[in-house]
């Protein structure tokens, strides 16, 4: 997880959505952030200043693990898609190679947990990342957090190893911007 010599600052790209801009859905099946998911986390991420992220997830009953607590798994997605969404501020597809993940604090059913993530470097193809989660809103205490490897791919990636029945639907889609976006970011 520790960017490697020859790791380079992230550069945002220049098209990138301005620092505040919601960045919706990329897939409305997507289980992090999909509004088509009763059960998913239907997470909402805003692009930051520099290569950052913010994003925020209200724990619901459908994603307990013990009695009134959220599970550990379900907060991992939430790091995950969170992290996930910082390559819109790079315009590169790129898939999860490795998280890893410290629970800090439980995090109870009803929470809103607020999520900031950040690129630390890119070498080649790997992006270094991190991410938080705080109990509550921005000043409230880390309950959860993350490294990551980011792996670039190509658009093929998903093509040749989705499930034909979901590509077929989303290439089929008659929004251009839906179409685009279900592919240009990972599912
Ligand atoms: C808005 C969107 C939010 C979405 C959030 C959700 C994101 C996700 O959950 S994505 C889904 C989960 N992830 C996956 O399914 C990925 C499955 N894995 C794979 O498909 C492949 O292993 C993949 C593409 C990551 C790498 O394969 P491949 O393209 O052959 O890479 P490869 O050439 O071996 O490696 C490239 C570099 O990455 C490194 N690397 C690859 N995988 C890993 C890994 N797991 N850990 C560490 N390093 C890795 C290699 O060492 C190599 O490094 P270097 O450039 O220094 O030699």
């Amino acid at each position: 997880m520790t960017p490697p010599p020859g790791a380079v600052p992230p550069v945002r790209h220049p098209e990138a959505p301005a620092p505040g801009e919601p960045l919706g859905t990329h897939y409305e099946h997507c289980f992090g952030c999909g509004g088509a998911q009763p059960h998913g986390l239907q997470l909402s991420a805003r692009a930051g200043a520099g290569v950052t992220i913010t994003a925020e997830f209200t724990v619901r009953e459908a994603h307990q693990g013990a009695p009134g607590l959220a599970h550990g798994g379900v907060l991992a997605t939430a790091l995950d898609e969170t992290l996930g969404s910082l390559h819109w501020l790079l315009r590169v597809i790129a898939v999860t190679g490795r998280l890893q993940t410290e629970f800090l604090r439980p995090v109870p059913v009803g929470t809103l947990l607020y999520l900031e993530a950040e690129v630390t470097a890119v070498h080649r193809r790997k992006i270094y990342c991190s991410a938080t989660g705080r109990l509550g809103g921005p000043d409230g205490p880390v309950a959860v957090r993350a490294d990551a490897l980011f792996i670039e791919v190509k658009v093929d990636h998903f093509i040749d190893n989705g499930r034909p029945e979901e590509i077929r639907a989303a290439m089929a889609d008659p929004d251009q911007v839906k179409r685009a976006r279900a592919f240009e970011v990972n599912p």
